[in-house]
């Protein structure tokens, strides 16, 4: 019933704008709620933050109105857009780009492992948007299935790095927050430097080997089940298994890819740069996929020819480099 409570303890300026109707998803920060903008009948997907999961003792937090605003200057095909931001004494509602596809996390637990080669298109389009969150100066730090987005339930679809913003407005209560969720993503520095923000952008480049891992494998690297050692002492010390029922049928340049990336030291770990060089996606047939799906109208009025397709990231450095160079 929209004209249930629900909608009265909704911020004025959001009731007039949008009209909210079920839960299309839940987490461990809120729900998210299926919105229809009034005066166009688009979809937008309305993420509600329960303000008390993040309250930050003692350090103020940011003012996530202007962090919003930084935020809506973030222009990436694969990063979802926020469209509008609101806030009440209880909570957040933050206004996202709608996603018919959901979470990579219940695609990949439904099809147990995926294509390699629908991997290979998900991972690279996941790189192009970590690569331009940290040309504009923003760690991620919770890159997980949950937080990728699928456009559409085909094989063959745009992806978008979610929550980013949210981490980004409530970074230190995100911290919390990541700590309390799971910690299977999280890069080994995340536990054994966390205090001192002394991880950097090679937090994400950890995670996103997590990811490729899950979605090669169907399984998690690091897992309370493996081994006498907990997650986070699996994270710190680096170890995790292939198991070859599992990966007996993907290239070795995937495996690579996966090895340089679950590095435990920061300074050896694979960048992104370097990993958007790796000769696993020199694959003209997914960077031209890739292309199509992240600049439409670019391929409509001059599609490039697969052959001299220029990578969509462009902007990575030259060479790819086996061990970075010290
Ligand atoms: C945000 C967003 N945009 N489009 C979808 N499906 C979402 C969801 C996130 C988490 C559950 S649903």
């Amino acid at each position: 019933d929209l004209q249930s409570d629900n909608q009265s303890s909704l911020p004025k300026g959001l009731q007039e704008k949008y009209l909210l109707t079920r839960q299309i998803g839940v987490g461990v920060c809120g729900e998210v709620r299926l919105a229809f903008e009034r005066s166009t009948c688009n979809k937008f997907a309305v993420k509600v933050i329960n303000k008390k999961n993040f309250q930050s003792e003692g350090t103020a937090t940011r003012n996530a109105e202007t962090e919003i605003k930084i935020l809506q200057r973030i222009d990436h095909p694969c990063l979802i857009k926020t469209q509008d931001f609101y806030q009440t004494e209880d909570s957040y509602f933050i206004v996202l780009e709608m996603m018919e596809g959901g979470e990579l996390f219940n695609k990949v637990k439904s099809q147990q492992q995926l294509k390699e080669s629908v991997a290979k298109l998900y991972f690279y389009q996941m790189l192009c948007a970590v690569h331009y969150l940290h040309s504009n100066g923003i760690i991620h730090r919770d890159l997980k299935p949950e937080n990728i987005l699928l456009s559409s339930s085909e094989d063959v679809c745009l992806i978008k790095v979610t929550d980013f913003n949210q981490s980004r407005i409530l970074e230190e209560a995100a911290l919390m927050r990541t700590l309390c969720g799971t910690p299977s993503y999280l890069a080994p520095e995340v536990f054994t430097h966390a205090n001192t923000t002394g991880y950097g952008l090679a937090v994400d480049a950890w995670s996103l080997g997590v990811l490729l891992f899950v979605c090669l494998s169907g399984y998690a690297p690091f897992h309370e089940n493996f081994g006498n050692y907990s997650v986070s002492e699996q994270i710190i010390r680096g170890e995790f298994t292939m198991i070859p029922k599992k990966w007996e049928h993907i290239s070795n340049q995937a495996k690579d890819m996966v090895r340089k990336l679950l590095v435990v030291d920061p300074k050896e770990r694979m960048s992104i740069a370097e990993a958007l060089q790796h000769p696993w996606l020199q694959d003209q047939e997914m960077l031209a996929t890739a292309q199509r799906l992240m600049y439409p109208n670019d391929a409509a009025c001059h599609p490039a020819p697969v052959a001299m397709v220029t990578p969509a990231h462009q902007e990575a450095e030259s060479g790819y480099t086996t061990h970075r160079k010290r």
